[in-house]
């Protein structure tokens, strides 16, 4: 079952409903991110201290903290962007020595915090290039599960199937979002890191990211988020891991997070109301009960 170049997208959706993707995308077993102890200086700045966590296939994971407590840099450690010391693996293997591009045809996939679409191609050829990791393992997974059977389930995941004939330039920020994503996804990583996914987007954009992001985890990918949406990351997250400083703060479900004092004074801060409040609780300052984003910029 494919979904022809020549057929529109909406009427290949129509016509073929899509197979889960665990059933056709994945191979069939997933790893599990582990580090341990990564740390990360640049110059005289020690952006990541002995930081350790783990990323489980189909769970989701958010890491928040304050700006510059070292977020990005895990991302970009994590999938050789930079220099660490430590131990990353994912499953039995060791991430050490290996570059970028080996590490993406491991099983990691990422966005960036700015959304860099080709803009001058279509969704659809963006989904290529971010499935391209020329190597026989990619060939053999392409000819066991399909390369356009997977751009349409990536698609259908983040609802962007109508989209996929369209050219990137123009589309608006939320789409965008969405597409980056997708475009990770297309490498079919075991992991995804997401850098800000809601950064820029209003409140339905980011609830629809939500949903999907919880499809992309329920189909069994494990997903490392970052981000400042704390309606986001409190509602979507399994667990959640705080850095301040470059250490971890602190780790837990959301719920034991938003309770966490010392997460609360380094980060949530008066804001860490996500518990519904009596909507007519005299006196309530909205302000106050904005869990959006509790940026605390300390660069
Ligand atoms: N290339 C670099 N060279 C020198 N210092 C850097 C570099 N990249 C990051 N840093 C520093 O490392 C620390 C961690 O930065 P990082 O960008 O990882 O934080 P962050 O948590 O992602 O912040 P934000 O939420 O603002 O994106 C900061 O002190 C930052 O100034």
């Amino acid at each position: 079952m494919t979904t022809p170049d020549t057929t529109s997208a909406t009427e290949a959706t129509a016509a073929t409903p899509v197979t889960p993707l665990t059933a056709v995308t994945a191979p069939p077993s997933r790893s599990a991110l582990s580090i341990t102890d990564l740390t990360v200086r640049y110059g005289g700045v020690t952006a990541l201290n002995q930081v350790s966590l783990t990323v489980d296939p189909g769970e989701l994971v958010g890491l928040i903290g304050p700006n510059g407590a070292g977020k990005t840099t895990l991302i970009d450690a994590v999938c050789g962007f930079t220099k660490a010391t430590g131990q990353i693996r994912l499953g039995d293997r060791s991430l050490a020595g290996l570059s970028a591009g080996a590490r993406a045809r491991a099983g990691l996939g990422r966005s960036w915090q700015a959304a860099d679409l080709y803009d001058d191609l279509t969704v659809r050829e963006n989904l290529t290039v971010g499935a391209y990791t020329p190597n026989w393992r990619q060939t053999l997974k392409e000819v066991f599960w399909g390369r356009a059977h997977h751009d349409a389930e990536v698609a259908d995941l983040l609802g962007i199937t109508h989209l996929l004939d369209r050219p990137c330039d123009g589309l608006p920020s939320g789409q965008r979002k969405l597409v980056d994503v997708a475009r990770a996804l297309a490498g079919r990583p075991d992991i995804l890191l997401l850098d800000e996914p809601a950064a820029g987007l209003n409140t339905d954009e980011s609830r629809q990211l939500a949903t999907r992001l919880r499809g992309v985890v329920d189909a069994g990918t494990g997903v490392l988020l970052v981000d400042h949406d704390m309606s986001l990351v409190l509602t979507v997250c399994d667990r959640i891991v705080v850095l301040d400083f470059g250490r971890v703060l602190a780790e837990g479900t959301p719920q034991q997070i938003q309770r966490n004092d010392d997460v609360v004074a380094a980060y949530l801060g008066t804001t860490a109301q996500p518990d519904t409040p009596e909507p007519d609780t005299p006196g309530l300052d909205t302000a106050q009960s904005d869990t959006a984003s509790p940026e605390v910029n300390r660069d």
